[in-house]
């Protein structure tokens, strides 16, 4: 397995605040994991990090590598990791159909502008199959903002999909969406993982660690609490201190559930 991202000794900021310092990790191509923590842990920056919206403090021996490279492209990127988050979900403006939306992750941006055109034929095609891909045909020709959470959720995952990434990186993905909505996203989350591709799942939500996830990382306060085999991970201690809350866990079928311990 060759590796898809390796962060070394990396402190970064948020505006004036200082999300990491010394940060280790490595995930290697096709893993599967999980990234859980309270609100403020750091997810969000460990996700920008990765798609290169922050950059890491230069320090001495500091540095995040994507595929082995510290100056990979966004070309590149692209094609390694789709990514759906709630910050792209709320950058797309009114005018964006569904289909554009999509193809907008040919050319990795928020919407459609006149310097993208022409695009070729074939990318609306290839959109309209990653729609149909995923059940949403029938939304293509929608405007983007006028769909539910739910719908717009699994729109952008489509568009992650359009450059068939070997890796998917998912910012709390069912946030928002009943239940229904939320079994139908991760059933697809499942079904991407069944393909072979890699998955980075961050969230603060136990239910959302799918069965097929194998590696779990809990982020405290921008560290990294504990990270191995799920089995080993999840459990009722470390969940309770990486919360601050006595928990019980509970796990069927795969699925995990937390609940505040009598
Ligand atoms: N733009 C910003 N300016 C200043 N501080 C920020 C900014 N964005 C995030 N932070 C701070 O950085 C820390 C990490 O935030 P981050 O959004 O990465 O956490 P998170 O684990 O994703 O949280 P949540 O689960 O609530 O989304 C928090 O203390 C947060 O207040």
């Amino acid at each position: 397995m060759s590796t898809l991202l390796e962060i070394n000794k990396v402190s970064a900021f948020q505006g004036a605040q200082q999300v990491f310092s010394n940060l280790d990790l490595k995930i290697e191509q096709g893993e599967k994991i999980a990234i859980l923590g309270p609100n403020g842990a750091g997810k969000s920056t460990l996700l920008k990090l990765l798609n290169r919206e922050i950059y890491p403090v230069v320090e001495e021996g500091s540095f995040v590598k994507i595929n082995g490279s510290e100056t990979v492209k966004v070309d590149e990127l692209r094609q390694e990791i789709g990514f759906v988050s709630h910050d792209l979900q709320a950058s797309y403006n009114v005018v964006s159909s569904a289909l554009e939306v999509v193809v907008s992750g040919f050319v990795g941006a928020i919407g459609l502008l006149y310097q993208h055109y022409p695009l070729e034929d074939d990318h609306y095609q290839q959109a309209q199959q990653r729609l149909e891909s995923l059940g949403l045909a029938h939304l293509a020709e929608r405007k983007f903002h006028h769909l539910s959470t739910g719908q717009q959720r699994r729109v952008l995952l489509a568009r992650a999909m359009i450059h068939q990434p070997k890796t998917l990186v998912l910012d709390e993905p069912t946030a928002g969406l009943d239940v229904s909505a939320a079994f139908a996203l991760l059933d697809q989350l499942s079904a991407l993982c069944a393909e072979g591709r890699g998955i980075v799942l961050c969230t603060h939500h136990v239910e959302e660690i799918i069965p097929d996830i194998e590696r779990v990382i809990l982020l405290r306060e921008g560290k990294i609490l504990a990270d191995g085999p799920k089995r080993e991970v999840l459990s009722e201690a470390l969940l309770s201190e990486l919360y601050s809350v006595p928990l019980t866990l509970s796990e069927h079928s795969g699925y995990y559930q937390l609940r505040r311990a009598e």
